[in-house]
């Protein structure tokens, strides 16, 4: 590797970030437009192939190009990247602040190539500011992403550019004035390469971050009712089940709430359908703060949910579940007066699986129902 042409390096290296380009071009067509900065990271390693393709031809095309101009658009190629890291995350990209870093190193970058040429100090000053970039940008993802993998591939990538920059930062320090970008050093070939590796690295990770994105929205989709966020009916069951078996092992309770919103056909019918789907929406966003951590809120059907709540008692979910129904009475200013009845049932030794509670909880409700709505009931026994 130590004997590598660095021009050769630089060159390939363009070549395989434009691929990766490709790749994040299809990504970017066949991906929901919900998973951002695709565009920002499909751009950005095309413009760093631009630079490299210019750096590559130092010495055949006028130093305008090759050193002023490809500098600085590796410079945005880079930023460019770590605004589609900005937009993937949620983040407003920093465009005043870095579009005002790129403004200003480029007369400096004119100055030290052809008013006072030293190859030092533009390395100083590129090298800066790659080193500030690629840690805002390493920072960034460890901040705002994710815990996974791809992550920590990709912030790792970057992290390994601060340290190759910080080097050549200080091995800089006292270099000749002159071109010493291709000078076949074992370190200079190091430089090069290990620059290279990450960036490719950086896009690869780019790549499963967005597919990490896809998968965890498409799992969103298949597990959460689209209207109101609770828990589809399936994931529900799912999660219910698995709690029972676990209650089961461990010789724990757990409780479970049918809530059902009352006369809910008089609010579509008063208020048109728009307007009941947005009391379902509140009604859940309602609850949620009310619950632990552990607890789960799904939609069984229609105007009817459940509240899941592992290792509590019936005394408990039943102070919950007052909880609950005084939330829902005192209701959105801006939407309809709604109120709830729930059926509480907590789950006893015998039972092997979801249907006896779910029987005990639809008979607590139904009483509810019967005894005025806007109430809480509780059956603890198993039907007769
Ligand atoms: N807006 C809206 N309405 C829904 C949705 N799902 C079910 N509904 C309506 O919920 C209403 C439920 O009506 P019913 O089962 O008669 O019950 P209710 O009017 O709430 O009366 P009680 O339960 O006896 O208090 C029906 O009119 C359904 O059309 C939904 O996603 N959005």
């Amino acid at each position: 590797m130590l004997n590598l042409d660095p021009r050769t390096i630089i060159v390939l290296a363009g070549v395989m970030g434009a691929l990766m380009a490709v790749v994040l071009f299809f990504l970017r067509r066949n991906y929901p437009p919900s998973i951002k900065g695709l565009a920002e990271w499909t751009a950005a390693p095309i413009i760093i192939f631009v630079s490299t393709l210019l750096i590559g031809a130092r010495g055949v095309i006028p130093d305008f190009l090759s050193v002023v101009a490809a500098n600085l658009i590796l410079l945005a190629g880079q930023v460019l990247f770590y605004f589609g890291s900005q937009r993937f995350l949620g983040v407003s990209p920093s465009f005043r602040f870095w579009g005002a870093l790129i403004v200003v190193a480029a007369p400096v970058l004119v100055w030290y190539t052809h008013v006072e040429p030293s190859y030092a100090m533009r390395l100083l000053l590129i090298a800066l500011l790659l080193i500030l970039l690629s840690t805002s940008h390493a920072w960034l993802l460890l901040r705002k992403g994710i815990r996974s993998f791809a992550t920590y591939l990709t912030a790792a990538a970057l992290l390994l550019q601060t340290v190759v920059q910080a080097l050549r930062f200080i091995s800089a320090i006292g270099m000749p004035a002159d071109n010493a970008l291709f000078i076949l050093s074992p370190a200079q070939t190091f430089y090069v390469a290990t620059y290279t590796f990450s960036m490719l690295m950086v896009t690869i990770g780019a790549v499963l971050m967005a597919t990490e994105k896809l998968r965890a929205e498409l799992e969103h989709l298949a597990t959460h009712d689209s209207l109101t966020g609770a828990l589809n009916r399936r994931a529900l069951m799912e999660a219910c089940a698995t709690e029972l078996a676990r209650c089961r092992r461990n010789q724990q309770v757990m409780s479970l709430l049918l809530i059902d919103l009352d006369h809910f056909k008089a609010i579509n019918d008063n208020h048109g359908h728009l307007t009941g789907d947005r009391v379902l929406v509140d009604f859940v966003a309602r609850i949620i703060p009310l619950l632990r951590q552990p607890d789960r809120v799904g939609r069984f059907g229609g105007e009817e949910f459940v509240v899941l709540l592992p290792e509590t008692s019936l005394d408990q979910a039943r102070v919950v579940a007052e909880r609950i129904r005084a939330a829902v009475e005192s209701g959105a200013a801006a939407l309809p007066a709604c109120t709830a009845s729930i059926g509480v049932t907590v789950s006893l030794s015998d039972d092997a699986n979801l249907d006896g509670i779910l029987a005990r909880a639809d008979a607590a409700l139904y009483q509810a129902k019967e005894r005025g709505r806007n109430r809480v009931e509780v059956i603890a026994l198993p039907a007769p």
